[in-house]
């Protein structure tokens, strides 16, 4: 029965459910961060505290949907995976990009002060979309993708803020020196001129940053967090090792290093021995 007579407004409203097996990908980036990293003066070319709070707001989306499977970082961008079965929001695909990109920009206002050392200047904003991947190759080609633009970018970006910040080249100068070079060039030009060994850089900054749900040993005690890896995902050898991403869905032991990241420590300080159930949850929500 009609509660009234606008009531049939409501059928205006469109289906916007995704089509089930599919891998749902949301992307979501920052808005003129070329801006927004200089008023808050981000280290060049990587600025580690900056793409930490990045890394917090994505572990904060995916301890809440905990579907999502795998999540991708670089840059100002963060790629977010959700099981193919998933439930969530009943997959309605407006639901779903919304929460996620309103909860990455709100917890990226939380976690600032966190790692950085000067107020926020305003209020920054992400935007988002949302990509279907219907074969496993389809899904591994597009965090491919994402991985090997960070190699492209960081390359040259680490070459030019060498060239401008250590040998004094305009930015023009340093632009047209690495005008048509090829990798390999720009290797030679880091190790030669500057001493520096590429594959000696930081991985954060090489490899981007995956994030993964993995039980993490303490003493006696296991719990489940969010974990920080900065590995090579293009190879074969990453799916191998991490079978919960691709349908196993069970998480596996995190391979800690000597000292625990800040992001592993910041959620095994805030809350309990986390011991549930080791499956996704269904978030199908109803609203
Ligand atoms: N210095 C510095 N800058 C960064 C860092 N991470 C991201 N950025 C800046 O953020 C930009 C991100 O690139 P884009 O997303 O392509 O460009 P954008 O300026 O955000 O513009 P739109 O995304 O189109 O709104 C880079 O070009 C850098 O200027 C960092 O760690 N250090
Ligand atoms: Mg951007
Ligand atoms: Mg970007």
């Amino acid at each position: 029965m009609a509660c009234s007579r606008f009531e049939y407004v409501k059928s205006f409203e469109q289906d916007d459910s995704i089509l089930p097996n599919v891998w749902i990908v949301i992307r979501i980036d920052g808005k003129k961060f070329h801006k927004f990293s200089k008023t808050h003066d981000f280290e060049k070319p990587n600025d580690e505290n900056a793409l930490n709070v990045m890394n917090a707001a994505a572990t904060a989306v995916m301890q809440e949907f905990r579907d999502i499977v795998l999540a991708y970082g670089q840059s100002d961008e963060y790629s977010f995976v959700f099981r193919k079965e998933t439930a969530t929001f009943k997959r309605r695909s407006a639901k779903l990009l919304t929460y996620v990109t309103s909860l990455f920009s709100s917890s990226y206002v939380m976690q600032w002060s966190k790692w950085m050392n000067l107020p926020l200047a305003y209020a920054p904003c992400f935007d988002g979309r949302v990509v279907l991947y219907p074969s496993e190759q389809n899904l591994k080609d597009y965090l491919s993708w994402r991985q090997a633009d960070v190699h492209v970018n960081n390359l040259y970006n680490t070459a030019f803020w060498k060239l401008v910040l250590e040998k004094g080249l305009t930015n023009q100068e340093a632009e047209a020196k690495l005008r048509g070079t090829f990798s390999a060039d720009k290797n030679e030009l880091l190790f030669q001129e500057f001493g520096i060994n590429y594959n000696n850089l930081p991985a954060m900054y090489r490899k981007g940053t995956i994030l993964l749900r993995k039980r993490v040993i303490l003493g006696e005690k296991s719990r489940q967090a969010v974990v920080p890896l900065h590995e090579d995902l293009i190879s074969s050898q990453f799916w191998k090792e991490h079978t919960e991403i691709l349908g196993k869905y069970v998480p596996g032991t995190y391979n800690a290093p000597q000292t625990l990241p800040r992001l592993v420590e910041m959620q095994l300080n805030g809350k309990e021995l986390d011991d549930e159930a080791e499956e996704p949850q269904n978030l199908a929500g109803t609203s």
